[in-house]
């Protein structure tokens, strides 16, 4: 399978790294991006070909992985036009992924003329080390076999759930796409904390880095709801309850709700005022 990455910035990135010698080699992956210092990175690192520019490589490839910014992805999408006619000349329809948050399918489908073949995904930067987790949505040109296809590329890289509603992706984005964000960012206050309370930094890394990584496989694997597990870890009149009952106090659950609910909001209105041109 021959894989085009237009952007080879972070999500790029974490995907190609996941890919390349594992699914196909990186001599089958493409990336362009105008940044020769990206490029040079991803060619040393896994062995993928790559180009300032879109050209010949990216009308020959089997499936082409859009990985620029929302903003731009007008502009590129009609800089690629002309190599999906290409490829469509010559009796092929590749597969169009699309990564980007907001970007409505139909809007993409308008700017290429009337391409059929896109996948919206929305995958996140654990795939980088294989435990990504991507949401998709197929448009109703994108046959079985390319389904498949977008399938095993995002599966390459982690878990994937297929959801049948394209305005349901904005969730999926504010969850899943931005959620790892929002997990560094706890990391970040437990850290914080440990050293306010007189412990090193390295000892602050590794008690919370730990306690993610094992709370997160604990819930994984236990048949109990997490809701459950935290009641686990709390004795009444503890030191957990002394914790839970003061991010109560200050509504810490209602706004990780609410800012979760701004993620999607901002999908939304990226799709509506981006899809406008
Ligand atoms: N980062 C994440 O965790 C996730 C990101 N996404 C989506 O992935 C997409 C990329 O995001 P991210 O990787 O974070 O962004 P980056 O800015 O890291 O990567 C985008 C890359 O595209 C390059 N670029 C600009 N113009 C072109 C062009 N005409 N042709 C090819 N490449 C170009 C940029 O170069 P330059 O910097 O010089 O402009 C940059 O290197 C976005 O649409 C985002 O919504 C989805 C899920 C998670
Ligand atoms: O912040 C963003 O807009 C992108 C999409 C999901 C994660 N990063």
């Amino acid at each position: 399978m021959k894989i085009a990455f237009i952007g080879g910035g972070n999500m790029a990135a974490a995907l190609i790294a996941g890919l390349a010698g594992k699914l196909t080699a990186g001599a089958n992956i493409h990336v362009v991006d105008p940044n020769p210092a990206s490029l040079e990175k991803l060619a040393r690192d896994y062995g993928v070909t790559v180009a300032g520019a879109a050209g010949a490589p990216v009308s020959a490839a089997d499936v082409l992985v859009l990985a620029v910014k929302p903003q731009i992805m007008h502009e590129v999408t009609q800089q690629l036009l002309p190599l999906l006619q290409a490829a469509q000349q010559a009796g092929r329809t590749p597969l169009v992924l699309s990564i980007a948050a907001g970007i409505r399918a139909a809007d993409l489908s308008r700017w290429l003329g009337g391409y059929a073949a896109i996948v919206r995904t929305m995958p996140n930067t654990p795939a980088l080390i294989g435990m990504g987790v991507t949401g998709m949505v197929a448009s109703s040109g994108v046959t079985e076999q390319q389904r498949d296809a977008a399938d095993r590329i995002l599966r390459a890289v982690g878990d994937t759930v297929w959801i049948d509603d394209e305005s349901k992706i904005d969730a999926v984005t504010a969850v899943s796409g931005s959620g790892p964000a929002y997990v560094f960012y706890f990391i970040e206050a437990m850290q914080q904390a440990a050293e306010e309370l007189g412990l090193t930094a390295e000892q602050g890394k590794q008690l919370a880095m730990a306690t993610f990584t094992g709370a997160a496989q604990l819930a994984v694997q236990s048949a109990d709801p997490v809701g459950v597990l935290r009641e686990k870890v709390t004795s009444k009149g503890g030191t957990t309850y002394a914790a839970l009952t003061s991010m109560e106090a200050q509504g810490v659950k209602a706004a990780i709700v609410t800012a979760v609910k701004a993620a999607a909001a901002r999908g939304k209105e990226l799709g509506e005022q981006l899809g406008a041109a």
